[in-house]
């Protein structure tokens, strides 16, 4: 179900911008942000809502639609398409690509229109450096996958770009020499900016390892409110087994895959109906997974942008941006590369779905090859 058709679901996919302007964001010390954080008109999204107490489109099957299609169930997926027979599923996917080449196949040509170029890097993690699973506290990246990374970035600056608290994935990753992006680029910490333009809301800061580094937090102003919202859902849907909580400093997600499907629509409906009292609050749809986040117009596509900026990449006709991600958060940075040709997106996906990115990989592991594949080409083509 394409949920951008059905402005009167409860789950809202990301809508346009209201305002095209790239960085319009004054600075000012907002009351109890405990960073210099400022906030222009111009990031705030105006977010048409149900009445209260318009319930029916919870309990509505577009709705339940909406969260049985949202992520495949792992277990279900994994499969060897070299000894699997040819069925249906197979079939469809294969058509699919067609339209969503494998980047491994089109490597050739990646590499071909990437040649006197500088690549950029960014990826998502969950469903992309590591693979999904039941329980988001333990979803581990390999070593190998580690390794690759890290190979990687010694070529191209890479930066990983989630849904998760910058602090948790940064603990996932481990890798010191990469940029990172959490909350969907609401917590972006990247290089000193020598070459972007003066943006005042940026704070210098250190890393781990005690690096000088430059962090930009558009919503935390927000802060408070969705530590409440957080402790509050943990409240609300206790009583549903399986549901889980996690606080994505600026986001919060509210798991369902380990929720019994009869129990969806009650989840579902207690969040909306809390969210009510939160105007300033929206909630979008991810794998098994309901999202609340602050009505503001910043993306993963933003920070794309802002990380190429913060890197004196924006604007250079010699720059290849490459984005791979699994969801539906990754479209908005899809979106940014297709826009004006500017670089590739790849969705990493095991079936069929429409998307913005150019290419697919089918799952982290193919993800894993492709990165080894550009360190591979790289050493050579200096040769
Ligand atoms: O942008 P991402 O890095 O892809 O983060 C998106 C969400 O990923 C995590 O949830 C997803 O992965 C879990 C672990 O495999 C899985 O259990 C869950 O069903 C998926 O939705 C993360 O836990 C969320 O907070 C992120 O928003």
């Amino acid at each position: 179900m394409d949920l951008k058709s059905n402005h009167s679901s409860p789950v809202l996919t990301d809508p346009a911008p209201l305002n095209k302007s790239r960085f319009g964001i004054h600075s000012s010390v907002l009351p109890y942000s405990t960073t210099v954080a400022a906030f222009s008109p111009a990031l705030f999204l105006t977010i048409p809502r149900k009445k209260p107490g318009l319930l029916d489109d919870v309990r509505s099957s577009s709705w339940l639609d909406a969260m049985k299609s949202s992520s495949p169930t792992h277990k279900k997926i994994i499969k060897d398409p070299s000894t699997e027979p040819a069925n249906d599923n197979e079939f469809s996917y294969r058509s699919w690509m067609l339209k969503y080449p494998s980047a491994l196949t089109s490597f050739e040509q990646i590499t071909n229109y990437a040649k006197g170029k500088r690549i950029a890097l960014f990826l998502d993690y969950d469903g992309t450096l590591s693979p999904i699973v039941d329980n988001p506290d333990r979803a581990f990246m390999s070593h190998a996958m580690r390794a690759a990374v890290r190979n990687v970035a010694k070529y191209f600056p890479t930066a990983i770009i989630s849904g998760r608290s910058r602090d948790k994935v940064y603990e996932f990753v481990g890798l010191a020499e990469l940029y990172y992006a959490g909350s969907h680029g609401m917590d972006i910490m990247g290089p000193v900016r020598p070459f972007a333009k003066s943006r005042t809301n940026c704070i210098s800061s250190t890393d781990k390892p005690g690096k000088e580094v430059n962090l930009f937090q558009p919503a935390s102003e927000f802060l408070p409110m969705i530590d409440e919202v957080f402790r509050s859902l943990v409240e609300i849907t206790k009583e549903i087994k399986g549901a889980q909580v996690e606080n994505n400093k600026f986001c919060v997600s509210v798991h369902y895959r380990n929720v019994d499907e009869k129990s969806w629509t009650a989840l579902a409906q207690s969040v909306h109906e809390f969210l009510k009292n939160y105007p300033r609050l929206r909630l979008t749809h991810g794998r098994k997974v309901l999202e609340v986040r602050p009505v503001l117009n910043w993306d993963k596509g933003k920070a794309v942008e802002f990380v190429l900026e913060s890197l004196g990449l924006s604007n250079c006709d010699d720059v290849l941006p490459i984005y791979i991600g699994d969801d539906r958060t990754d479209e908005d940075a899809f979106k940014v590369l297709r826009g004006g040709n500017r670089g590739y997106g790849i969705l990493v996906s095991s079936m069929p779905k429409e998307s913005n990115a150019f290419y697919s990989l089918r799952d982290p592991s193919e993800v894993m090859d492709f990165l080894k594949s550009l360190v591979t080409w790289k050493k050579s083509s200096a040769l």
